[in-house]
């Protein structure tokens, strides 16, 4: 069976994915493509697609049976809420939403639906060497995690569009999560510092430190630096209480000239990411062709935008700024089979 999906967005992530599920990955087929910049629509499209007027239009089209939202962050709220309420499962990309009061709503939504629908865009959980990581710390040899030092670093920002509260509230989302993810953990408080400025980013935030309190006392530091220049670097090392287990450099091939030996850098997400993002796709269809969805939930999204509030919070008070959430739903609480969960 071939899953018929529509796709909200085809900006810079909505024509990757495009890419991905028209010659990478199988069992899926875009039938429709929808964006405010029409033009941009039409011109994505794979052949044979419907370019709708509207995301309510894509939605509701019977041809449509699974969504792909990849809009911008501040839209995701009511496509998300238009895709539960016709009952179709959807791939959120990330930050789900971009409030506390919208992620209570889409989970109220999808809890009174009564099985889940949304997978958000949490790639790393798919990568295999967080995988990998993830099974040494849960294999226990190594004891208990005590730090992780989450290095997140973007060679640039689109100039304009990415604003100061973006480092907290877009690109910290992904450490929060896998930190949650890795340590098993949750995330009580949140602090941040600001060192001297880059030169780089103009008035822009950059870079900034921040430092996750987790419940079970571990403590996590990120570094967001998204105006490094010389490419997108992502480290994890996760300090135990008998051993150290880190990401490992990523594989590439290996350059000898007259300049010395080297490797290549990833240039942005989409290169550092091209497996997991495949990954996570294979195993949305799967989920979403059973009419429902498995990986980071809408309780994962919730968490994160708590923590990106929080760290907003923080870069005004300058304390440690508590995350309180709500008791967990039974619907977030079922057994799974799904690995990323
Ligand atoms: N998982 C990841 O690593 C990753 C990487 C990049 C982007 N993202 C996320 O994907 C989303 C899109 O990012 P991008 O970099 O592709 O941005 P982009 O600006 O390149 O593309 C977004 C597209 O959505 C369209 N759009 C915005 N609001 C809309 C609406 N209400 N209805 C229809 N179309 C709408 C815009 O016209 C644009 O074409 C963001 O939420 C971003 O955080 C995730
Ligand atoms: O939207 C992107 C994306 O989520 C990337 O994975 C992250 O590294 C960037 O900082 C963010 O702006």
């Amino acid at each position: 069976m071939t899953l018929q999906v529509g796709v909200i967005g085809t900006g810079m992530i909505g024509q990757d994915h495009i890419r991905r599920l028209t010659n990478v990955v199988s069992g899926v087929e875009i039938v429709g493509v929808t964006d405010i910049d029409q033009a941009r629509a039409a011109a994505a499209a794979p052949a044979g697609a419907e370019v709708f007027t509207t995301p309510s239009a894509l939605i509701s089209s019977k041809k449509v049976q699974a969504v792909i939202i990849c809009s911008w962050g501040p839209a995701h709220e009511e496509q998300l809420l238009a895709s539960i309420a016709a009952g179709k499962p959807v791939f959120c990309e990330k930050p789900l939403v971009t409030s506390e009061a919208a992620a209570l709503r889409v989970m109220e939504a999808e809890a009174a639906f009564g099985r889940r629908l949304v997978q958000v865009g949490f790639m790393r959980r798919f990568d295999a060497d967080y995988r990998r990581l993830k099974a040494v710390i849960d294999g226990g040899k190594l004891g208990a995690p005590l730090l992780f030092h989450s290095v997140h670093r973007n060679a640039s920002v689109p100039e304009g569009l990415y604003t100061s509260e973006m480092p907290l509230n877009d690109t910290l989302v992904h450490d929060a999560d896998i930190s949650r993810w890795l340590l098993s953990d949750e995330v009580t408080g949140v602090e941040v510092r600001v060192p001297r400025r880059s030169t780089r980013g103009g008035a822009l935030r950059d870079p900034v430190f921040v430092l996750l309190h987790m419940a079970s006392g571990a403590l996590v530091d990120v570094e967001i630096s998204v105006n490094i220049a010389y490419g997108y670097d992502i480290r994890g090392e996760i300090s135990c209480e008998a051993g150290v287990a880190a990401l490992p450099n990523r594989p590439a091939t290996v350059i000898s000239d007259a300049s010395g030996i080297r490797q290549a850098i990833p240039e942005d997400w989409r290169e550092r990411f091209i497996e997991a993002y495949d990954q996570e796709f294979r195993e949305w269809i799967v989920a979403a062709s059973k009419g429902t969805a498995g990986g980071p939930s809408t309780w994962d999204g919730y968490a994160a935008t708590l923590v990106a509030d929080a760290a907003l919070r923080a870069v005004t008070s300058g304390g440690l700024e508590p995350v309180n959430m709500i008791p967990k739903p039974k619907l977030y609480a079922a057994p799974t089979a799904m690995a990323a969960e």
